[in-house]
């Protein structure tokens, strides 16, 4: 069970206020790292491009009122030259309006680039992906956040930015234009044309932004449903689990499409209001500019310089309204940004929370490194903890009281008790996943070859050669450790009874497109963390009943193999077989109480 974080926007519905705000600055400071970044050099070559394609529109709206010209005086040679301006004019149009389309992409990718690779920079530092994945309850499925919620505000925010991009400059020329083709009242009723349309689709807007983030919340369950089906497709073959788990997933997607239509059913308002908007527009272009022709202004011309400037003024005054509307138009993009921009707000917020709690944990009661400067303690010991109390998150019933404890080289320690007494929690304690809830955790070696390893109660495998699950984590740190290590990986993967799986791979490296999981029975996955663990050499090897699909003999093996190579053990198991390695039992009898005996020299 997880427990609640204090999740900054816990209990409150999503919408378009200032929290939306200051999230979607925090967002850009993302996309936009520096004035110099690409991502800025990308912005203003799209500003460009977008300002010459308004300059190319501007003139390609006029070429209807010249033609009224041209036409009206039977002109031959001016009808040519308009002809052929106009072809140009929509060429150099037509190119520029696609590269726009095409900078907008490339922004989009190198945006979605920036946010992940930010986002996994969160994820993945210290162990914050743990304790918000089991811990915390706050943030629903932070893997969809990052892999799709990301990737869609980047996508729709690339989709509006050059029709925002290129607003105010329209805005303010075809402002111009219109107060001079027809005074004062073009623009004003435009403008608070454009208000009211603006407060209504606010309006509209607010429930859409909640229901978008609930939707998809409901699409990460579902998807996570698929996960588990595919993770564990044998064990649910094994209890003819289709039919139940067909129900339990199609149960799912009603609830995912049951919103999905509701925010349908609250898009159909804001699509009415944005048609509504967009159509009386075009008929108050014509009121405006009805409105000097019937007072008179133009009463002096004839009709075809009455019909050039009512094409001239037209275009101004419908493009000056077009401008507006596009701007509405972009509510339900500008309120699927606004979810999406809570969604991975959110995330981003709890992961910083995350990370900052943890470090507080470890200065306070968590576990402290090693102290700079001479040990107080030799250093030839691993851990150190003094009157360690243990509970499970969200809960008040001890596992561990009071516990003190010292592992030395040559000291093994094995830790044994009945199902749910905490034996896996002290070494969650003892690898810095959980904290004490009181007494003091020392570890005083590093993680990793050299050091500590731990082999947890699921055996882990990343997905490459077999080469990376014998080097683990090795390969990500020397990404060319090569072929030199080639002999000792094989002798290590004899040792642990795999040499079979080498031919299995064709070799070390080559690359396999199957799930270790689904390849490997549970005993070989054993054996292949054995192998790791030879293969790394830790002084000290924490292992969590890491031979429990192994036979007696088989486990004598490899601990002795362990024993030759050097390492001091801490094991948690059941077998009493296990005695033989370890110097020392800690027995974890419930309700805290412990009890530590040495075992028998062999
Ligand atoms: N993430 C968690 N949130 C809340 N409770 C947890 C969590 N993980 C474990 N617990 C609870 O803590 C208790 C101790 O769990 P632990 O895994 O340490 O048991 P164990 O002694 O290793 O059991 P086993 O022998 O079955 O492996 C159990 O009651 C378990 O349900």
């Amino acid at each position: 069970m997880a427990v609640p974080g204090p999740a900054p926007s816990a209990g409150t519905r999503p919408k378009l206020d200032l929290q939306f705000l200051q999230r979607f600055l925090r967002i850009q400071k993302v996309l936009f790292p520096s004035w110099s970044s690409q991502n800025v050099l990308m912005f203003l070559t799209l500003l460009c491009v977008a300002l010459a394609e308004q300059l190319v529109i501007y003139q390609v709206g006029l070429i209807p009122s010249q033609y009224y010209g041209v036409l009206g005086s039977k002109d031959l040679d001016g009808f040519k030259a308009l002809t052929t301006l106009a072809i140009v004019l929509i060429v150099l149009n037509s190119t520029l309006k696609s590269f726009d389309q095409f900078i907008s992409s490339l922004l989009y990718v190198s945006w979605r680039k920036a946010l992940t690779e930010h986002l996994h920079h969160l994820y993945f530092r210290a162990r914050v992906y743990y304790t918000l994945n089991v811990l915390r309850d706050d943030v629903d499925n932070p893997d969809q956040r990052i892999s799709q919620d990301a990737e869609r505000l980047c996508r729709q925010l690339s989709s509006m930015t050059s029709k925002l991009l290129v607003a105010p400059f329209t805005l303010a020329y075809y402002t111009v234009q219109c107060f001079h083709s027809t005074g004062w009242l073009g623009p004003v009723s435009i403008f608070g044309y454009f208000i009211v349309g603006t407060v209504v689709n606010k309006a509209l807007m607010g429930p859409i932004v909640a229901k978008l983030v609930q939707q998809e919340k409901l699409e990460g369950d579902f998807r996570f449903k698929h996960m588990q089906i595919r993770v564990n497709a044998e064990p649910a073959a094994f209890y003819r689990a289709g039919r139940v788990e067909h129900l339990k997933t199609d149960r799912r997607l009603q609830r995912l499409l049951q919103t999905q239509r509701e925010l349908m059913a609250k898009e159909l308002w804001l699509y009415i209001g944005v048609n509504t908007f967009d159509y009386l527009g075009s008929i108050l272009s014509y009121i405006v500019i009805a409105i000097p022709i019937f007072s008179g202004i133009y009463g002096d011309l004839s009709p075809t310089e009455l019909s050039t400037l009512v094409s001239k003024n037209a275009f101004v005054c419908i493009y000056l309204i077009s401008c507006f509307t596009r701007l509405i138009d972009l509510s339900s993009t500008l309120s699927d940004v606004a979810g999406y921009t809570h969604r991975v707000g959110e995330l981003q917020e709890a992961l910083l929370d995350v990370f900052l709690n943890m470090q507080d944990l470890e200065s306070d009661h968590g576990l402290d490194r090693a102290p700079v400067g001479p040990a107080p303690e030799p250093v030839d010991t691993a851990f150190l903890l003094e009157r360690v109390c243990i509970s499970a998150p969200s809960s008040d019933k001890p596992l561990v009281k009071d516990l003190s404890l010292k592992v030395c080289e040559g000291q093994s320690l094995l830790i044994t008790g009945n199902t749910g007494t905490g034996k896996t929690s002290l070494l969650r304690v003892l690898g810095g996943l959980w904290a004490s809830t009181q007494g003091s955790v020392q570890m005083l070696t590093d993680f990793g070859p050299h050091g500590v390893l731990f082999l947890p109660q699921k055996p882990f495998f990343t997905d490459g050669t077999l080469r990376e699950q014998v080097i683990y984590p090795l390969k990500e740190i020397y990404p060319d450790s090569g072929s030199a290590d080639n002999e000792r990986i094989v002798r290590f993967l004899e040792l642990a009874g795999l040499s079979n799986l080498v031919a299995r791979t064709e070799g070390l490296d080559q690359q396999v497109d199957w799930n270790w999981y689904d390849v490997l029975s549970p005993g070989e996955m054993q054996r292949l963390s054995f192998a790791r663990l030879f293969y790394l050499q830790p002084k000290y090897a924490v292992l969590d009943e890491a031979t429990s699909a192994l036979t007696e003999e088989v486990e004598g093996e490899l601990y002795r193999i362990g024993q030759q190579l050097g390492m001091t053990f801490i094991s948690v198991g059941h077998r009493p077989s296990l005695q033989k390695f370890h110097s020392w039992v800690l027995k974890l009898c419930g309700g805290g109480r412990w009890e530590l005996t040495r075992t028998k020299e062999e």
